[in-house]
């Protein structure tokens, strides 16, 4: 699990940590946890530290003097070290270091462009304390290095995105690697500004320790998490013990999202998967899935919504799935008949789109800060919520952080893909995993599903690549001595 922060959370814990450390140690300590990483960085490309060069580019704040200070302890290691100031007075002590050391200060050039020579280029602009977007010269430089290609390390975040939100709303820097301090910060998990970090490498700089279940932090799933928390069958288990998914997807306008969300279901491993839909996507799941079950019965969950289109009777049907009690996955269509409120059992999957209009917003509200919009709809309709996308998040209302999923490639992104998703989740459901788990398992496991696959797969063939995956998953959770 990675745990991330957002910039307040950061410096509450910096504050805290610095009343016994003092002011400068956690700068030192970050500042020589960044001079190892580029170091190693130099060696790899090098072949040597010595007679290297290094180009740091430092804005006014403690960014840019973490910079500084790393770059003294290059340079006092031979490395040339040239700081281009980007932005206002760099930090004085740390600018004083690096003088000290045999580095040199230029001002950034007009037309923004690096001379060489240049081995690695340092990223100390903005840090957490960044508005996100650059003003006009540096703008400009973040384009040029790009252009010119230059190896790029950014200090705990590449400059120019929003460290809280992942937004990235002008020019910022894309970065090879990014080194950041103490935790990680918010924009390392959400896109777009996830793909600006590059690989990212935490320095421990000796926080104090922080309630991570508060809010303003994240977590974010990582595969071995996913690999120890999904149910696997047990020597025991009957279907009962699997969980039954009862499924009402689909419509005679789109039969399709029927097939979909019950192959979903299907392949995730639910103990009986029983369609209770329309006929025509009826029909469909009966040719192509000979082992659901089409009479009414037992269920443990229930899937709704998805490819209902314009259903005259959706609230009465989701009305008499809260009356039994169970939990359910509430997507799409679904999603415009809620009452005004849920229980945290339930777990509603909107993208972007659905959730603004849940909201009554514009698409645009919520992609500017996702994790405003998710918990926001939490604490609107009492129920977990799943915002699909790029960057994929659960909210509950039962607690302030906010979950992030495994990510996948952008080519899950197609028509039905959601479909399958809410039968994942479902059956997760079923299973009697309480919502926000379900909702991080199953945009996880289609996502290490999708990821493990060398190119794109129409949403149903990715879904019937799921019992391969978790059987992946789960030959790795008995090497991590786990038995399922
Ligand atoms: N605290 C600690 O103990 C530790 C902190 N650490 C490090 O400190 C970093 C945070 O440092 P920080 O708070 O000084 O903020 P930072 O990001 O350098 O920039 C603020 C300056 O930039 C300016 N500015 C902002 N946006 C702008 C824009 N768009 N365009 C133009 N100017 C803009 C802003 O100006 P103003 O808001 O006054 O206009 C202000 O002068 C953190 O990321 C980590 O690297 C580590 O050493 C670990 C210990
Ligand atoms: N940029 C992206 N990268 C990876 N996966 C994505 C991305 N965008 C969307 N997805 C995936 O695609 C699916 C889209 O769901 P949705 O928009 O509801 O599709 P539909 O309703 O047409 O089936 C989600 O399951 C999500 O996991
Ligand atoms: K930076």
């Amino acid at each position: 699990m990675i745990t991330a922060a957002t910039a307040d959370a950061v410096r509450e814990l910096e504050r805290r940590t610095m009343i016994s450390t003092g002011d400068d140690a956690l700068m030192q300590r970050a500042a020589a946890g960044l001079a190892a990483v580029l170091a190693a960085e130099l060696r790899h490309r090098a072949g040597h530290l010595y007679g290297t060069a290094v180009t740091l580019l430092v804005g006014p704040g403690n960014n840019g003097g973490d910079a500084l200070f790393a770059g003294a302890r290059l340079a006092a290691r031979g490395v040339a070290v040239r700081a281009v100031r980007c932005l206002g007075r760099p930090h004085a002590a740390g600018l004083a270091a690096l003088l000290a050391a045999g580095g040199r200060v230029v001002d950034l050039p007009e037309d923004g462009r690096l001379s060489g020579p240049v081995t690695l280029v340092v990223d100390g602009v903005l840090g957490i304390g960044g508005r996100p977007g650059l003003p006009e010269p540096v703008a400009r430089l973040a384009e040029a290095v790009a252009e010119d290609g230059w190896p790029l390390v950014a200090v705990d975040l590449p400059s120019g995105v929003d460290a809280d939100t992942g937004a990235v709303a002008g020019a910022a820097f894309c970065a090879d690697r990014t080194v950041t301090f103490g935790v990680h910060k918010a924009c390392h998990l959400l896109e777009p500004a996830r793909g600006r970090c590059g690989v990212v490498e935490r320095v421990d700089i000796g926080l104090e320790a922080a309630d991570t279940t508060a809010p303003g932090w994240l977590h974010a799933l990582e595969d071995d998490d996913l690999a120890l928390g999904w149910p696997y069958p047990g020597a025991a288990s009957d279907k009962y013990a699997r969980g039954v998914v009862g499924l009402d997807a689909g419509s005679d306008q789109y039969p399709g999202a029927g097939v979909l969300s019950t192959t979903g279901a299907v392949h995730a491993g639910a103990g009986m998967v029983r369609f209770l839909g329309a006929d025509r996507p009826a029909e469909l799941v009966r040719r192509r899935l000979p082992d659901v079950v089409f009479s009414p019965g037992r269920v443990q969950a229930h899937l709704l919504g998805s490819g209902w289109g314009d259903r005259p009777d959706g609230a009465d049907v989701v009305a008499a799935a809260l009356d039994t009690g169970l939990p359910a996955v509430v997507d799409a269509d679904g999603l415009r008949f809620l009452p005004d409120h849920l229980p945290a059992s339930w777990l509603l999957t909107p993208h972007a789109g659905e959730l603004a209009r849940l909201l009554d917003r514009e698409r645009g509200w919520v992609e500017e800060d996702p994790l405003r919009a998710v918990r926001a709809a939490a604490a609107r309709t009492g129920a977990t919520v799943l915002l699909k996308g790029a960057s994929q998040l659960v909210a509950s209302p039962e607690h302030g952080w906010v979950g992030v999923a495994v990510p996948g490639p952008a080519w899950t992104a197609r028509a039905g893909s959601g479909d399958v998703l809410g039968g994942i989740c479902a059956t997760l459901l079923a299973a009697g995993l309480p919502a926000w788990r379900a909702g991080l398992l199953g945009a996880s496991v289609q996502a290490v599903a999708a990821r493990t696959h060398p190119g794109p797969l129409p949403p149903h063939a990715l879904a019937e690549r799921l019992p391969e995956t978790v059987g992946r998953l789960e030959a790795r959770a008995r090497a991590l001595g786990v038995r399922p």
